[in-house]
C-alpha cells in the first residue's frame, strides 16, 4: 500500500525512513534558509522538530520567506513557521520558540535531547555559539548559508570535522577612520558616518551602556579647538545658544556646524581640495523653498518617493523631524538599534548621510541607494535558498541514516564551472591548534597595567573570543562571574567595580594562567597573560608623526582614535588573532547600531562580494551586508578531474 511518503521510503529504505522518524531535529532559525528546511524536513517525514528564532516578521521577508504571509507580520517567526508546516503533516510534533538561541533557555542539556542540528542563521556570533553547544554536545551540525547566488552546506561533528571556529573567520570590510570622520571623499563614507552618528545619539544601552560612547554627552562641550593647558581654547558659543532653542537644532548644530569648523581648521587635509564649510540652519530655514516644503516630516516622508532624489532642504526637513522623533523613541525604549527597515532610521541615516555630502561636495543619494548601500544588500534569491534547503536535507538524512562517511560540504557556484553549478568537497579534518574544539591553550598580549577587567572582558572575551558570559579563575580562585542570572544586585555593584579595576592590579598580571569558562556554552579555554608595552609604543609613534604636520584640534579625536588601535594581541586563537585588523591604525566598520564594532556581520562593502567566489556564508543576505576576507584555497577532493573548480576559493563571509 502507497502512503504519502512512499517515495521516500523507496528511494532511502524502510530502516533509514524509521530512523527520520524517530530522530529528534533543532532547526535555528525561521529566515530564508529555516522557512525552507522546515518544510523539507516535515515532507521528507520528519516529525520530531523544534525551531528557535529571535525574530518577527518584516514585510521585507515575505517575498521568500514562503511560510510567511502579510497578515503574520509582526508575529513570531517561529511561532508562524510552525502553524505553516503543520499544515503539509498535522501529525508532526514541532516545538516553536521564539527567543534568542544565545540564551540560558537553550543551554546544553537543551540541545542533548536532539539528535541533529540544522543551523539556519545570520550572523556570526549566534553560529559560534551554537557550533560550541554542538560539540560540548557531541551533535551533528549542518551549517548553511546563502549570498545572492552563492551557497554553502557543510557539516560540523566533534572529533571528525572541523567545527566553525577552526580557521578565521571573516574580517569584515573596513574603512578608514580618518575617512569617515575627519575627510570623506564618496557618498559610502557619509553613510557609514550616518549610521555611526545614529549609533551614538541613540544607541542609549543598546550602544553598551559605555558613557564614553555617548555622543549627547559629548555634544554638551562648546570647545571647538585647543586645549585648557595651553589656554587657546576657541569656544562655538552659537552651540549652546541652539542647545536652548531645543535638541534637533543642538544636534544639528553640533554636527554640521561646530564639528565641521573643527574639521575646517585641519590645514593639510585641504591642502588639494576645497575645505568643508559649516552649515547655518537659519540661512538654510530661511530659504524659500523650506516654506515650499514646510509639511511634517511624516507626510514628507511618506510622500516622497524612495527613489527621489531629495533636495537639500528636504534633507535638512528630514533630518530636524526624525532627530526628534528617534531621541523621544530612544527614551523611551533604552536605546535603539539601527535597522534599515524602520522608516524614521532609514530616513535619519539618509539625511544626515546627504547632508555631509553636501558638506563635503559629494553628490547625495536618493533614500532607495541608502538602504542598499547602508546594508550593501545582496539581494536574497528564494532558489539560492531553495537549492542550499534542499542539501541540507540530504545532508541531514544521511547523518541519521548513520551514512555520516557520505557527508560533504557543497558550494553553491553562480556561474557553471564544467557544467556544474554544485561542487561538493570532502569535509575537513579538525583543526589541531583550534582553541573552541581542541581546547588549545591561548596567549594574550596587552599592557596589564593599563587595560581595565571590564575591558578586558568586554572587548577580549566577548567581542574577540565570543564568550558570552565569561567566568574566570585563577588558581582556585573565582575571580570574575559574567552572567547576570543568578547574581543580586549586590554582586552585581560588586562587579562593576572589579570592572574598573586595572588588570595587574586584579589578579590578571604577567605571567597569570587564567581559564575562562561559559557553562552556557560549555565553552572552557586557558589563557597565558603576556604583559607587553609594544602596542603603546606603536600608538606613540603614530602620534608623534601625525602631530608633526598636524593642527591641535585634530587632538580631540585622539581618544577616539587610540581606540581603533591594535592594543592587544591573542596567540593560538584560531578565529579572532587580534585586533590587528585595525592595524592600519584607522580602520573602522559600524555595526547595526551604527557603532564601530569587529565582531560584528553588519558591515559595509566597497563593492560587492566576486560572484566567480564561492561563498562559506550566512543564511540569506537579502538585505544585510555580506562581506569577504580570509580566502582559503578550496582544496577539492571530491572530484579531481575539473582543475578549474580546484583553484576556486572558499571565503567565510557572513551577512
Ligand atoms: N541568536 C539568534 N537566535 C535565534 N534566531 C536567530 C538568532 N540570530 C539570528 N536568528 C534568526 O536567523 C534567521 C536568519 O534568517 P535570514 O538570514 O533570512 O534573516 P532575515 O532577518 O529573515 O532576513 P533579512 O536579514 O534578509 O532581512 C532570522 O530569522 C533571525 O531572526
Ligand atoms: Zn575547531
Amino acid at each position: 500500500m502507497t502512503d504519502r511518503f512512499s517515495a521516500m521510503k523507496l528511494t532511502y529504505g524502510e530502516e533509514c525512513f524509521k530512523a527520520i522518524q524517530e530522530s529528534k531535529v533543532l532547526v535555528i532559525g525561521a529566515g530564508g534558509i529555516g522557512c525552507e528546511v522546515l518544510k523539507n524536513l516535515v515532507l521528507a517525514g520528519f516529525i520530531n522538530i523544534d525551531v528557535v528564532d529571535l525574530d518577527i516578521i518584516d514585510i521585507s521577508n515575505l517575498n521568500r520567506q514562503f511560510l510567511f504571509r502579510m497578515n503574520h507580520v509582526g508575529q513570531p517567526k517561529a511561532l508562524v513557521a510552525k502553524d505553516a508546516v503543520l499544515q503539509y503533516n498535522p501529525l508532526a510534533n514541532i516545538n516553536a520558540y521564539h527567543g534568542d538561541v544565545k540564551t540560558q533557555q537553550f543551554d546544553l542539556e537543551y540541545f542533548k535531547k536532539f539528535n541533529l542540528v540544522l543551523s539556519a542563521l545570520d550572523n556570526i556570533s549566534a553560529r559560534r555559539h551554537v557550533n560550541r553547544l554542538c560539540l560540548s554536545a557531541g551533535l551533528p551540525l549542518v551549517e548553511s548559508g546563502t549570498a545572492g547566488y552563492l551557497g554553502q552546506v557543510t557539516i560540523i561533528k566533534k572529533g571528525e570535522t572541523e567545527c566553525y571556529e577552526c580557521h578565521p573567520l571573516p574580517v569584515p570590510k573596513q574603512f578608514p577612520v580618518c575617512t569617515i570622520r575627519s575627510n570623506p571623499s564618496a557618498p559610502i563614507h557619509c553613510i557609514v558616518w550616518a549610521k555611526m552618528l545614529f549609533g551614538k545619539l541613540f544607541g542609549g544601552q543598546k550602544n553598551g551602556g559605555d558613557d564614553d560612547t555617548n555622543g549627547i554627552t559629548d555634544m554638551d562641550n562648546n570647545i571647538i579647538s585647543g586645549s585648557e593647558e595651553n589656554g587657546d581654547i576657541v569656544r562655538d558659543e552659537q552651540l549652546l545658544v541652539e542647545k536652548e532653542k531645543g535638541y534637533k537644532r543642538w544636534v544639528f548644530h553640533k554636527v554640521f556646524n561646530t564639528d565641521i569648523q573643527i574639521l575646517a581648521k585641519m590645514a593639510d587635509l585641504w591642502k588639494e581640495k576645497q575645505p568643508p564649510s559649516p552649515l547655518s540652519l537659519d540661512n538654510i530655514l530661511d530659504q524659500k523653498e523650506i516654506d515650499e516644503t514646510s509639511k511634517e516630516g511624516d507626510q514628507l516622508i511618506n510622500q516622497l518617493k524612495d527613489q527621489k532624489l531629495w533636495s537639500f532642504k528636504e534633507n535638512v526637513e528630514v533630518f530636524l523631524d526624525c532627530a526628534e522623533k528617534l531621541k523621544d523613541q530612544s527614551e523611551k525604549e533604552n536605546g535603539l538599534v539601527w535597522d534599515k527597515d524602520d522608516e524614521i532610521s532609514l530616513s535619519f541615516v539618509c539625511s544626515a548621510s546627504n547632508i555631509r555630502s553636501q558638506i563635503f561636495n559629494i553628490p547625495m543619494k536618493s533614500r532607495f541607494d541608502v538602504k542598499s548601500m547602508a546594508g550593501n544588500i545582496i539581494p536574497a534569491i528564494g532558489t539560492t535558498n531553495a537549492i542550499i534547503s534542499g542539501l541540507v536535507l540530504t545532508e541531514a538524512i544521511k547523518i541519521i541514516g548513520g551514512r555520516f562517511n557520505e557527508c560533504h560540504s557543497t558550494y553553491l557556484m553562480k556561474e557553471p564551472s564544467s557544467r556544474r553549478l554544485l561542487i561538493p568537497t570532502s569535509l575537513e579534518e579538525p583543526n589541531p591548534k583550534c582553541f573552541v574544539c581542541n581546547r588549545n591553550f591561548i596567549t594574550c598580549k596587552l599592557n596589564t597595567d593599563k587595560v581595565t577587567v571590564g575591558k578586558f572582558v568586554n572587548e577580549i572575551l566577548k567581542k574577540s573570543l565570543a564568550v558570552n558570559e565569561p567566568i574566570l579563575t585563577v588558581g582556585n580562585d573565582l575571580i570574575y562571574e559574567g552572567g547576570d542570572q543568578d547574581l543580586d544586585k549586590e554582586e552585581i555593584a560588586q562587579r562593576k567595580k572589579i570592572e574598573e579595576k586595572i588588570m595587574g592590579q586584579y589578579r590578571l598580571v604577567n605571567g597569570s594562567q587564567v581559564i575562562i569558562e561559559d557553562y552556557n556554552q560549555d565553552f572552557k579555554v586557558t589563557m597565558n597573560i603576556v604583559h607587553t608595552n609594544e602596542f603603546d609604543e606603536d600608538i606613540k609613534k603614530k602620534k608623534e608623526e601625525e602631530n608633526k604636520d598636524q593642527n591641535r584640534a585634530k587632538q580631540q579625536d585622539e581618544k577616539k582614535k587610540e581606540e581603533d588601535e591594535k592594543w592587544f594581541e591573542i596567540i593560538g586563537s584560531t578565529t579572532t588573532p587580534s585586533n590587528e585588523n585595525k592595524k592600519e591604525c584607522d580602520a573602522t566598520n559600524t555595526n547595526e547600531n551604527g557603532m564601530v564594532d569587529d565582531d560584528d556581520d553588519f558591515e559595509i562593502l566597497e563593492t560587492p562580494v566576486p560572484e566567480s567566489l564561492v561563498c562559506k556564508t550566512s543564511s540569506t543576505a537579502s538585505t544585510n551586508t555580506t562581506t569577504t576576507t580570509n580566502t582559503t584555497s578550496l582544496k577539492r577532493k571530491y572530484d579531481e578531474e575539473d582543475s578549474e573548480i580546484s583553484d576556486a576559493k572558499k571565503q567565510k563571509s557572513d551577512s
